[in-house]
């Protein structure tokens, strides 16, 4: 039987990966599709790099020699950024080919233009490596919770963020070491800023919310911030009081709005994220039906993300009915937030000095002297943490899941804000 002829986008870290598995896992994808799988060409930037390739294969940096291919069913795409990416894989699909991508900036900004476009075509796209590595999140949303209305994502979405994060806590080694090595297991983005500044975990929190409400929040009105502020000093004191930092990428769509973050959050022994370490992402999905699902898996690498894109063909190739979430109305909801509520949340305020100058409403829970700072656990109003966090000479880290409402009088607040304000 003539095999389904294949080609790749890219020859990098993930790119290997695939044309690797594409071998070892030979057998295992003729037996779910009948036929054998076979990359017939690889588009490179650079083609005098030496690559351990079998004979047939054409490598080349035109991209028209690929499309040229004579009856080329699929093309993986593991290139990096948003051009020529997209402009790649919508010619693919106008050729008739179906797509399978790694590519979260390029997918992030332009999914939905390529999965109308491969709908009105009669093609799929797969793009499950471009979310957690190899966790199989994008499946589990789109197929197994194609009822259920999906109220909150919570997730650790970058694997070098948390890689680090959990080596510099139990390993003690400094933060760019740590990135360094990071990057030679193949776990960082060729610009590892997009790791740590938080721009990836960004990305791929922008698919999910897409696949889960059927649209995003206006991206700027996301807060984003990254793991380069978190030091060994803060680390060993959230340490001693059982907190961990973790890169939390969060959002939760309440009456038609969106609150969205990505940035460094304590969590405790409590949290479902807790014991998520090294390279593992987690996604947790909070549901209408079936409550809590959380999905854990490598989240970067050149196998575990192989994986996904290999994965992806069995999906492309036998595609399973699945509605696209469409945009939808969300209730009202009877328990919202009366205007006699404030929300309270806990936080760790770090300072070379930190006072509050006798405010009722600020409550310490905590506080310890390390070094030259201050570190102070507070419960205070929401509001108020978002003005502390505004204060350059602090660094506030929100405890996750400490949030609650508490009835605050209007004046007590006023007088609140004007003090803290005054820090
Ligand atoms: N690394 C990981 O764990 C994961 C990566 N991804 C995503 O997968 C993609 C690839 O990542 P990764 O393999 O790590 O990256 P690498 O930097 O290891 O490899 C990139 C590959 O793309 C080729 N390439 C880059 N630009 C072009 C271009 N304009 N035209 C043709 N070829 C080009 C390079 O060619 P050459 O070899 O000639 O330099 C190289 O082979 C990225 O979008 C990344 O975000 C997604 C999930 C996990
Ligand atoms: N650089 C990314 C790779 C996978 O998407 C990460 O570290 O998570």
């Amino acid at each position: 039987m003539a095999p389904i002829k294949a080609a790749l986008l890219g020859f990098g870290t993930v790119g290997q990966g695939v044309y690797e598995a594409l071998k070892t896992h030979r057998e295992q994808l003729q037996n779910v599709l009948g036929k054998e799988v076979v990359i017939e060409g690889i588009l490179v930037k650079d083609r005098s790099k030496k690559r351990e390739l079998d004979e047939h294969v054409l490598i080349t940096t035109d991209f028209d020699e690929i499309l040229n291919i004579d009856g080329l069913e699929v093309v993986f795409e593991a290139i990096v950024g948003e051009e020529p990416g997209f402009t790649y894989l919508s010619r693919a699909l106008d050729k008739g080919c179906h797509v399978i991508t790694a590519n979260k900036v390029m997918f992030a900004k332009h999914g939905r233009s390529l999965l109308d476009k491969a709908e009105a075509l009669g093609r799929y796209v797969g793009y499950e490596a471009t979310t957690a590595g190899g966790t199989p999140i994008i499946r589990s949303i789109s197929q197994l919770l194609q009822v259920n209305e999906i109220h909150a994502v919570e997730a650790i979405l970058n694997g070098t963020s948390n890689y680090i994060l959990t080596n510099m806590r139990e390993k003690g080694l400094p933060f760019h070491d740590v990135l360094v090595s990071a990057q030679e297991l193949g776990y960082a983005e060729a610009d590892p800023a997009s790791d740590i500044e938080g721009h990836d975990a960004f990305y791929k929190l922008m698919i999910l919310s897409e696949l889960s409400f059927g649209e995003t929040p206006k991206w700027e009105d996301v807060e984003r911030k990254g793991i380069t502020e978190v030091t060994r000093e803060q680390i060993s004191v959230f340490k001693d009081w059982g907190y961990k930092v973790k890169h939390l990428a969060r959002i939760r769509r309440d009456r038609d709005q969106f609150i969205s973050s990505v940035k460094p959050v304590l969590v405790d022994a409590d949290h479902p994220l807790y014991g998520v370490e090294d390279v593992q992402n987690a996604i947790t999905v909070e549901t209408s039906l079936a409550g809590k699902v959380t999905v854990q898996g490598a989240g970067a690498g050149r196998l575990p993300t192989a994986s996904a894109m290999v994965e992806d063909l069995t999906y492309v190739l036998q595609p399973q009915p699945v509605t696209r979430k469409k945009k939808t109305e969300q209730h009202a909801d009877n328990n919202s937030e009366s205007t006699d509520f404030t929300t309270v949340g806990e936080y760790v305020v770090i300072g070379s000095s930190v006072s509050f100058h006798g405010t009722d409403d600020v409550q310490i829970l905590k506080q310890e002297i390390k070094e030259e700072h201050v570190f102070l656990l507070i419960e205070c109003q929401v509001s108020t943490a978002t003005l502390l966090k505004e204060n350059p000479e602090l660094a506030v880290y929100e405890v996750a899941g400490k949030e609650k409402n508490k009835k605050v009088e209007q004046e007590q607040k006023d007088v609140l804000l004007k003090k803290v304000t005054n820090l």
